[in-house]
């Protein structure tokens, strides 16, 4: 079923587009702000967003950028008054599939829902089918809005950002939606894996080479700082860089200029830097492992990618967004997932954070039989570190009961009123507890 959120405050006006749409088959979400609408965006996947373009907190043309960014094929409709066409028009530049006029006329913007459906915009889709969707889901616990926060506010600056982490907690996502809300988000965004370059390669890589500058360099390459020019490197695992490339990676960031290997010429480079880690780079650098001014010349901002276990409320919104994905991709049709599976995922600790969390439920998704996803399609770990921990706890729990209960009453003879005293609970509590564990 097409999926479609109305974003407008004209509440009466919603509800009379929403009962129309709904008798044809639409499943129609409404909310009044801008606020609201990205809100939503994070929860669900909607194949249309149909906006008014003038919305109490902000103008529906941020909201279709913010769309564009983060979902790339999803659709936007603005809906417009006469007054306002130019301004459509140009949001028909900035990604729009479409704009209609106000009054609305249901006829038409349903023409216009269907046309947008149909023509899902190939391009995208090929994206998406090629690379893995780079959809940012932001999370509605208050910590994942402050992070949103941030990267809103650093995005379209020129800062280097350092983002910090565990392993798989999104610092890769949260550097590509940096790019993709800057002035560079046209140009490339080149991600190293800094950890997977060989040192004695390390130079080569990231500044080029001229043909015959060593063995095996049989023709001239282009560094990824070259390559990035005009838009933004991503290096990873920043501290697996050996001192050798720190040094130099420092000097080619303060000129702006890279020489490759064996030539004698710079060349000019503008790119943005954001690195990541999941080490602790300030130890390192008390320890002399890593350059301190490098340290602050790529720290200028930083962020924390939150870890599964510091978001708890987040779990289901990404666990959900997982699903769809998942049904998506093996062509299934998994509605959710059992209650004991939710609180299975809640317990678990997740040590490999989003990546370990997309990985299980996409095997739940291939794995599952029925309707919602049960804890025979999760895998035994997940039961062994979650549930057990707890039975565990209340197992240990009784047996120091039982324990204290037995001593106090031998210490008391028997005396059933001596020992609850001793235990400092009421006697009754102490003859159900008695009674729990058949010692009458
Ligand atoms: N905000 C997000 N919204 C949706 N999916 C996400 C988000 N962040 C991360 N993911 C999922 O988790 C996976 C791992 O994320 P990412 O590669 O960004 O983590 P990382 O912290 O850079 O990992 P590593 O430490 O291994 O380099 C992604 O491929 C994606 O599937």
């Amino acid at each position: 079923m097409t999926k479609i959120l109305l974003v407008d405050d004209d509440t009466t006006f919603c509800l009379m587009l929403k009962t129309w749409l709904s008798k044809r088959n639409f499943e129609v979400d409404e909310v009044f702000s801008c606020e609201a609408a990205l809100k939503s965006l994070t929860a669900h996947q909607y194949d249309v967003v149909l906006t008014d373009l003038r919305l109490p907190d902000k103008d529906g043309i941020f909201l279709l950028k913010n769309i564009k960014a983060t979902h790339p094929a999803t659709q936007v409709i603005l809906m417009t008054g006469y007054a306002d066409i130019q301004t459509a028009v140009e949001s028909i530049k900035a990604g729009a599939f479409d704009y209609v006029s106000k009054p609305v006329i249901p006829e038409e913007i349903l023409k216009k829902i269907e046309d947008a459906v149909a023509k899902k915009n190939p391009a995208i889709q090929q994206k998406t089918e090629t690379k893995e969707d780079i959809s940012y889901i932001k999370g509605t616990s208050e910590q994942a809005d402050k992070l949103y926060e941030y990267i809103q506010l650093v995005a379209p600056t020129q800062m280097t950002v350092l983002i910090t982490g565990e392993s798989g907690s999104g610092k890769e996502y949260i550097a590509r939606l940096i790019h993709e809300r800057s002035k560079r988000k046209n140009g490339p965004f080149v991600a190293v894996d800094c950890g997977a370059i060989p040192k004695e390669l390390a130079a080569s890589e990231f500044f080029g080479h001229i043909k015959g500058a060593f063995t095996g360099a049989v023709s001239d390459k282009t560094g990824y700082f070259v390559s990035a020019s005009g838009g933004t490197i991503f290096l990873d695992e920043i501290g697996n860089l050996s001192y050798e490339i720190q040094v130099q990676l420092l000097r080619a960031l303060e000129e702006r200029k890279v020489k490759p290997v064996g030539s004698n010429k710079e060349i000019d480079f503008d790119v943005r830097i954001i690195s990541a880690t999941n080490e602790n780079l300030t130890k390192a650098v008390a320890e002399g492992k890593f350059r301190e001014d490098l340290y602050h010349r790529l720290n200028e901002f930083s962020l924390k990618a939150l870890s599964l276990r510091e978001r708890p409320e987040d779990i289901i919104v990404f666990a959900n967004h997982f699903l769809s994905k998942s049904n998506e991709e093996l062509d299934k049709n998994v509605i959710g997932f059992e209650d004991k599976v939710i609180r299975i995922f809640k317990k678990y600790a997740w040590p490999g954070n989003l990546r370990e969390m997309r990985n299980v439920v996409k095997r739940a998704t291939l794995l599952c039989k029925t309707a919602f996803i049960t804890e025979n399609d999760i895998p035994a770990e997940l039961l062994a570190t979650s549930e057990n921990t707890a039975d565990d706890f209340s197992s240990r729990r009784e047996k120091n009961e039982l324990e204290l209960i037995k001593e106090a009453l031998a210490k008391c003879n028997n005396n059933k009123s001596e020992a609850a005293r001793l235990l400092k609970i009421d006697r009754k509590t102490l003859y159900n507890r008695l009674k729990h564990y058949s010692l009458e």
